[in-house]
């Protein structure tokens, strides 16, 4: 492999990194990146690796001998410390990341996302370890806008609706609006390793990531997942469109969201990893702000974009709307927009998204088509004894 060099020309000398939730769609991802890219180790930590099975055997892979799994779970397992020890960075990707989980499981959330995270940036900062820890676009929560009379000329202005890691306030919801429960603790998680940073001199970076998607993301239900289970929404919609139902759609699906191809995100990461010096004591937006639909127009947009890729024909009524309360329960709430400010990013990293949400949903919903859609027919066709 040639000398990779960083941003600033110097050569880049390969590391260790403990990668905890390594098992997960992000990490499947950024274990592919690092095997097949760099020449750098990762120690892969997490209680599942049907992700990255492909990365793990047989030993004649390219890169064998350079990942090393760990099954545990972080919550109780003394192997954490020392592994981080054997680490020259530390990235953590575990997380409770489900919004359907948010309200009906907050108290698994709140530990999820905040507790178990804590013995992770003690032992970075006792042992002078970098981190990059995942937080959320959700910490930002509802837009300024928002609150602004529905025909106030405002609303059309970017100053109350884009997202800045510096300037956005958090703004939430009520406390018995659970749906919040995930912002709050990866606020709270943030607030704590900025006081690291602060008080401890811990070298941190923090990743917002805004609805990355793509192959491997979630599950699906009945398939390599629950039967009742509520993914996110790719998986969602993916899992009606398979089994040629309508995309249901949550209070109106008049929400608004920016997607993000998971492979142009993951470039952004291995920057933060190899130019320490541009990406220590930063907050990062990672989203693409020129992909921005509603949830509906996303609905309406895999619609087409899996008749062609699967060649089957569109569903009369492709869409049915569906109230909030009916499909995750009580103490739901949403963001209203979520669009990232690149500044920051762009200036420390230079790096920009470049793939339009049109391309991203081919190749995600081709993956999707070759992966499932055997194994949906055998399912209907032979439904499981009651
Ligand atoms: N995908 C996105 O667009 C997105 C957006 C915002 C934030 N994030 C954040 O990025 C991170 C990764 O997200 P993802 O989409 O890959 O989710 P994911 O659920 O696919 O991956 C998380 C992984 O962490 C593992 N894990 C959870 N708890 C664990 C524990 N106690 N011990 C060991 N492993 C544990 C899970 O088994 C899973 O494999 C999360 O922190 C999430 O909050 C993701
Ligand atoms: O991906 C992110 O950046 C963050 O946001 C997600 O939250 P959200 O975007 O609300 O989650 P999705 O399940 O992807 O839902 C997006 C929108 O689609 C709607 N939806 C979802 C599923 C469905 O079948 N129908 C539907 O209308 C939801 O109500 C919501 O408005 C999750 O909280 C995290 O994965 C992450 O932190």
């Amino acid at each position: 492999m040639a000398t990779r060099t960083d941003l600033d020309g110097r050569p880049i000398k390969p590391m260790t990194i403990c990668m905890i939730g390594a098992g997960g769609f992000i990490g499947s991802h950024l274990c592919e990146k690092l095997m097949s890219e760099t020449p750098h180790k990762v120690l892969a930590l997490d209680v599942y690796n049907d992700k990255i099975k492909h990365l793990l055997e047989p030993d004649s892979l390219p890169w064998a001998g350079r990942i090393q799994f760990h099954r545990l779970n972080i919550k109780h397992d003394s192997r954490l410390e020392g592994l981080i020890k054997m680490a020259d960075l530390v990235i953590n990707l575990a997380a409770i990341c489900t919004p359907a989980d948010y309200n009906t499981r907050p108290l698994d959330t709140i530990y999820s996302n905040f507790i178990d995270a804590l013995p992770v940036v003690k032992y970075c900062s006792e042992n002078n370890k970098r981190l990059i820890h995942f937080s959320t676009c959700e910490v930002y929560g509802k837009t300024i806008g928002s609150f602004l009379p529905k025909d106030s000329p405002l609303r059309q202005d970017p100053a109350y609706y884009v997202l800045k890691e510096d300037t956005s306030p958090c703004i939430f919801g009520s406390i018995e609006k659970q749906r919040w429960s995930y912002a709050c603790a990866k606020q709270l998680i943030e607030r704590l390793i900025y006081a690291e940073g602060a008080e401890n001199g811990l070298e941190f970076t923090i990743v917002r990531p805004f609805n990355w998607i793509g192959p491997r993301m979630d599950f699906i239900p009945g398939i390599d997942g629950p039967s009742e289970g509520v993914p996110r929404v790719l998986a969602c919609f993916s899992n009606n469109l398979l089994r040629r139902e309508p995309l249901k759609l949550v209070d109106g699906g008049e929400s608004q969201r920016t997607f993000i191809y998971i492979k142009d995100a993951i470039e952004a990461v291995l920057l933060m990893i190899e130019n320490p010096d541009r990406a220590n004591g930063h907050i990062f937006n990672v989203g693409n702000p020129n992909n921005e639909v509603t949830v509906r127009q996303l609905a309406e947009m895999m619609t087409k974009v899996y008749a062609k890729v699967s060649g089957e024909t569109v569903l009369e009524s492709p869409t049915v709307d569906v109230s909030s309360k009916e499909f995750y329960g009580e103490g739901y709430d949403d963001s209203d927009k979520r669009i990232p400010d690149m500044t920051i990013i762009n200036k420390q990293l230079g790096w920009n998204p470049k793939t339009s949400l049109w391309d991203l949903l081919e190749s995600t919903l081709t993956y999707q088509h070759r992966t499932y859609a055997e194994a949906i027919k055998k399912s209907i066709a032979k439904p499981s004894a009651s």
